[in-house]
């Protein structure tokens, strides 16, 4: 219908092609530095590949599908990956391949909660015979289960959730209700239309005592006809701004009987008599949501940045938009510093956040094994970083995915640019997994209590909250300095609002209302405190990490970076402190302005290493080659409503005023 538009060479292709010729560094070896190693690049590109090539995971781009097409392609691609791809390549959960798989899975995808999720809490709540029993089936995609904890009344705060769950001793079998109308699961994934099975976190009632939150595996649809069993409604709960491929669902349930066995029991049981057995501590019932904050930040936020960072600095490479020496040429957008100081330091998030988080899944996993020998000494410290991490890497990532849409002008507004669909699959983060404030005043409940102990008495990693103040020792755009600083400021915050908090309670002020009214300062001290390890983890990764010189100054020079552009940004705060003073300020603006220089001709290598393919982004803007414009115009001719030349409801509405018009016109002709 539309006549093909092209250019033979475009400019924007040879510009992009110009940038990698001027990159002053190996890419590939960056690729390596990221993925972990050469073999790990090459294992990550096979398993890619193997999704790639597949004819079947094959679909139209989603900027031209409706929401209907979009969740049954996601499920037919996901029921094909999980049930077929995965086992036939020898994809095990939990081996080094599954763990790129992420990257490589379809761009929209569902059952999602069912692996992340269901599969993982029958493992950590799950006794080994039930583990024998769920497991096999999980994974087969014999039975499909979601996490159901959240209902509409309450996310947050658990100990409110109102679903019950009540032993009846005389059929050995639990009860579950959902007294009132917010007493609804709602939210879970996969739970509107996919689901047969849900890990439901409900009320545990025996002879009329609450126990608690506690784990029941509840079958909710048939196996056979997959329609709702008695006593369960169930459905997708709409439309949302992103996240479209995916039944998130609601689930009342009204007297559905389970066996007693289906009381997930590794940490406690209800006997037949009624005798409830307590085995472990209760917090490890939040042990699920540790879990997902330490391994979800990755996939779901980390790499949604890199993405967006591939995307906007490829764009911003070729886009060409007025003059910087007057009477030269246009330049591409990048070559202005104020582009650079909206995306590279967007970059230095994305490498920043990536070796932390490495860091965080390192600590969880020895947090395991010592926990699989009885020993939970480190659960509070892990609880607190985790919860921190998620909130500042979602929160910070978030913020960078809409800086790098914006930095795109009109165009990052169109779907076609893939920043829209990424920025909607961010932005939820934000919430799920715990809502961030909420995880902020974790963090912070366990730093104002770690600030009244003695160094001996804490993990090592906090015992600088109650140590002296250290000195900056030459200027504070060494690594070394940035680490002094963000401790040292973290440390006054911690001590700032714990001296508020004791002084408000020795004034006799209740403890929920003195921890309300330092709840701004609190928020503060738990972001400061996740800085300051975050930009630690980064150097020392930095420092340690082997790799040529010009990768390891792209690298020292991403950390700065960082350090830097979260001083001028929070400047005040750091003023306030008195960590810094007006001209460590100064020096760090200069200083960022000048990495910022040193930085641009690597930009589009650095982002290339991230080795995103061009249909894991569907962007128009941010392909490999930089032929922007005629994919634009490519995809646009793909819209449903470009199907017919002439669109006969738009037809139909203004013919009457359009043929007013006509005659009117023709009119105006014939008298003239
Ligand atoms: C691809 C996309 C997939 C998306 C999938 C999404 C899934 C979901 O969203 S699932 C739902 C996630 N929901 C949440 O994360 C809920 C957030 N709320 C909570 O975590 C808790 O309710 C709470 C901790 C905020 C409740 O606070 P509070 O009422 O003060 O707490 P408790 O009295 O129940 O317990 C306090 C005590 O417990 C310690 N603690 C809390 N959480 C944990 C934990 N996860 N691990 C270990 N310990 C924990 C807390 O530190 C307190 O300890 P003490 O200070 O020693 O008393
Ligand atoms: C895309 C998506 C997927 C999800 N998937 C699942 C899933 O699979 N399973 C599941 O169970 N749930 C799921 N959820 C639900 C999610 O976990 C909750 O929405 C989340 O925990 C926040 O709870 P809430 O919605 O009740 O927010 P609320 O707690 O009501 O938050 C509302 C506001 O109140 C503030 N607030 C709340 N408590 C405090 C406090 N103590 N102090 C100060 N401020 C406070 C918050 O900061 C926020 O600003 C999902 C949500 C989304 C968006």
């Amino acid at each position: 219908m539309f006549s093909t538009v092209k250019d033979d060479m475009s400019i924007e292709s040879t510009l992009i092609s110009k940038e990698r010729k001027n990159a002053k560094f190996p890419v590939e070896e960056l690729t390596n530095v990221w993925d972990g190693g050469k073999e790990e690049t090459e294992l990550r590109r096979k398993i890619v590949k193997l999704f790639e090539d597949d004819p079947v995971l094959k679909s139209p781009p989603i900027c031209t599908m409706t929401r209907e097409e979009r969740f049954t392609k996601a499920t037919r691609k996901s029921a094909y990956i999980y049930r077929n791809l995965i086992p036939n390549n020898g994809l095990h959960p939990g081996s080094r391949e599954f763990e790129h798989f992420s990257r490589a899975m379809p761009i929209e995808n569902n059952l999602l909660v069912h692996m992340i999720a269901f599969i993982p809490c029958i493992k950590s709540f799950g006794s080994q015979e039930q583990v024998a029993k769920w497991l096999p089936l999980a994974l087969n995609l014999n039975i499909i289960g979601a996490y159901a904890q959240t209902e509409l009344g309450h996310g947050s705060f658990l100990r409110g959730i109102e679903t019950e769950a009540t032993f009846d001793k005389k059929t050995q079998e639990f009860v579950i209700n959902c007294p009132k109308v917010s007493s609804m699961k709602w939210w879970p994934g996969d739970m509107g239309l996919n689901a047969n099975h849900a890990l439901v976190m409900a009320n545990l009632i025996i002879d009329g005592k609450e126990y608690g939150m506690h784990a029941f595996i509840v079958q909710i649809r048939d196996l056979s006809t997959h329609m709702p069993l008695p006593g369960v409604t169930v459905g997708d709960i709409g439309s949302k701004m992103g996240f479209e491929a995916i039944d998130n669902g609601f689930l009342y349930m009204k007297n559905v009987r389970i066996p007693r066995e289906n009381l997930l029991n590794k940490n406690s049981e209800v006997k037949p008599d009624g005798t409830y057995v307590k085995k472990a501590s209760d917090r490890l019932m939040y042990g699920s949501m540790v879990n997902l904050r330490v391994n979800l930040p990755k996939s779901q936020a980390i790499d949604v940045l890199a993405k967006a960072c591939t995307i906007a600095i490829r764009y911003s490479a070729v886009r060409r938009q007025g003059l910087l020496n007057p009477g030269g040429a246009e330049v591409a957008v990048l070559d202005y510093t104020l582009q650079q100081h909206k995306l590279i330091p967007q970059l230095a998030t994305v490498y920043a956040t990536k070796f932390a988080g490495e860091g965080i899944i390192k600590k969880h996993q020895a947090f395991l094994q010592n926990m699989a020998k009885g020993n939970i000494s480190d659960l509070a410290e892990i609880h607190a970083l985790s919860a921190s991490f998620k909130a500042s890497v979602s929160e910070q990532c978030t913020e960078g995915v809409e800086v790098c849409r914006r930095a795109c002008g009109g165009h990052g507004y169109s779907q076609a640019s893939g920043l829209p669909f990424l920025l909607c699959k961010i932005t939820p983060s934000c919430t799920y997994e715990g809502e961030n404030t909420v995880l902020y005043l974790q963090t912070a409940r366990y730093l104002v209590k770690c600030a009244s102990k003695q160094a001996a008495d804490l993990p090592e990693s906090i015992a600088f909250l109650v140590q002296p103040i250290q000195d900056m020792k030459g200027s504070i755009t060494s690594l070394d300095n940035l680490i002094i600083c963000f401790k040292n400021s973290a440390a006054l915050c911690v001590q700032g609002v714990s001296k508020k908090v004791n002084e408000m309670s020795n004034k006799g002020l209740a403890m929920h209302e003195v921890w309300n009214k330092s709840s701004v300062q609190l928020v503060k001290s738990a972001k400061m405190y996740v800085m300051q390890y975050i930009i630690g983890a980064f150097v020392s990764f930095v420092t340690e990490v082997k790799c040529s010189e010009p990768i390891k100054e792209i690298l020292q020079d991403l950390c700065c970076l960082y350090g830097l552009h979260y001083i001028n940004t929070h400047s005040g705060e750091f003023l306030k402190l008195g960590v810094l003073s007006a001209h460590h300020c100064t020096l760090a603006e200069e200083t960022e302005i000048q990495l910022l220089e040193k930085l641009r001709p690597n930009a589009v290598g650095i982002v290339d290493a991230f080795d995103f393919t061009d249909s894991s982004m569907e962007s128009c803007l941010g392909a490999y080659d930089g032929n922007v414009y005629e994919r634009l115009f490519d995809m646009a001719k793909l819209s449903p409503l470009n199907k017919e030349k002439v669109h006969q409801e738009s037809y139909r509405h203004l013919r009457p005023f359009l043929l007013e018009g006509r005659d009117i016109l023709e009119g105006v002709k014939s008298k003239n």
